[in-house]
């Protein structure tokens, strides 16, 4: 059987700018997460998979047909974009219905009553869209793109914006949607928040596809990197001469009172630190280990991936 959704050497660029650079992918049924940081290309993968843009090279198909040019695809294939897209003067019941008898659904109302029920928005179904909050305005975005039951499912950053404990409603949906067997790609640019959702990542950086494979096996990628740690200590210079005896740091380093060290074993560092630190007589105030942002992995997963990006 073939993959709901192939993407074959796909490059999109804009003018100038690279969007994407042949990536290849193909997504089976269950939830994959596309992680990439701000301006990665994520957007871009998600609107040329729904159609909205059309591939500068290569080519993407979603349910075995060309989605820019075929709108028959539009049967099995349900959107949440990113911008918003809403009209304000309707309520969530209308704007979810009128999209379902766009698609062609039989009863858009009925559709429209089971998919605001699906995410939690019964009771809010006949209020105006205008009055909602960030994380309700996601839901009906949510409803219209489940009406119609579709087979394959595109999210852009559906947690954004949203508190903690919608955050978790919606983690649990998106679960739960793949796990009935439809193919979910969603996005993020939070790995802790994606994982949770997809058993299997895709990360791109700068435009090309770096990694791939689960939450377990991307951090992996990341244990082996070089990584900086800040130790903040009332005595620096004695805890830098046993740490590099323990062999536990590669080199250290001290500026205005603050040891920094340069570790390729994070882990067995952080778990040698207390003791190292008490059998020395040093006091530790902070430990606080240094670019550990999603860019500063995302630049070491594409040196140690595939060379720079664009
Ligand atoms: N319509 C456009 N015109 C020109 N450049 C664009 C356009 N859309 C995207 N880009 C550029 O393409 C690159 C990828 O953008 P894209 O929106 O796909 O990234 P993203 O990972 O979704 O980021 P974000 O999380 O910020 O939305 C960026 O450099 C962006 O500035």
């Amino acid at each position: 059987m073939s993959a709901a959704v192939e993407f074959d050497r796909v490059s999109k660029w804009y003018g100038d700018t690279v969007a994407l650079s042949d990536v290849s992918f193909a997504l089976q049924p269950g939830v994959t997460g596309l992680l990439g940081h701000n301006g990665a290309g994520k957007s871009t993968t998600l609107s040329l998979l729904a159609g909205y843009t059309d591939v500068s090279q290569g080519s993407v198909r979603v349910l075995g047909r060309d989605p820019r040019r075929d709108p028959k695809v539009h049967e099995g294939l349900g959107v949440v974009p990113d911008s918003e897209g809403l009209w304000p003067f309707l309520t969530a019941r209308q704007t979810v219905t009128m999209l379902a008898s766009q698609r062609g659904v039989q009863d858009a109302g009925e559709a429209a009553t089971l998919a605001l029920a699906r995410v939690g928005l019964s009771d809010a179904a006949d209020r105006k869209v205008q009055g909602f909050s960030k994380g309700m305005r996601q839901r009906v975005k949510l409803a219209q793109a489940l009406a119609h039951d579709p087979e394959v499912l595109l999210l852009d950053e559906p947690l954004n914006g949203l508190d903690p404990a919608q955050r978790r409603l919606d983690v649990e949906l998106v679960r739960k949607l793949g796990a009935e067997g439809r193919t979910v790609l969603v996005s993020s640019h939070v790995l802790t928040e994606v994982e949770r959702m997809a058993d299997r990542l895709l990360v791109v950086v700068n435009g090309r596809l770096v990694a791939e494979g689960t939450g377990a096996g991307i951090r992996d990628l990341m244990t082996d990197r070089p990584r900086s740690v800040r130790i903040d200590t009332d005595d620096p210079r004695r805890l830098g001469g046993v740490l590099l005896a323990e062999g536990v740091v590669n080199s250290v380093e001290l500026e205005d009172g603050v040891l920094t060290v340069q570790t390729l074993q994070a882990i067995r560092l952080a778990t040698r630190l207390p003791a190292l630190a008490t059998d020395a007589g040093v006091l530790l105030r902070r430990v606080e280990p240094q670019g550990e942002d999603l860019e500063s992995v995302f630049s070491a997963l594409t040196s140690s991936a595939r060379g720079v990006g664009r």
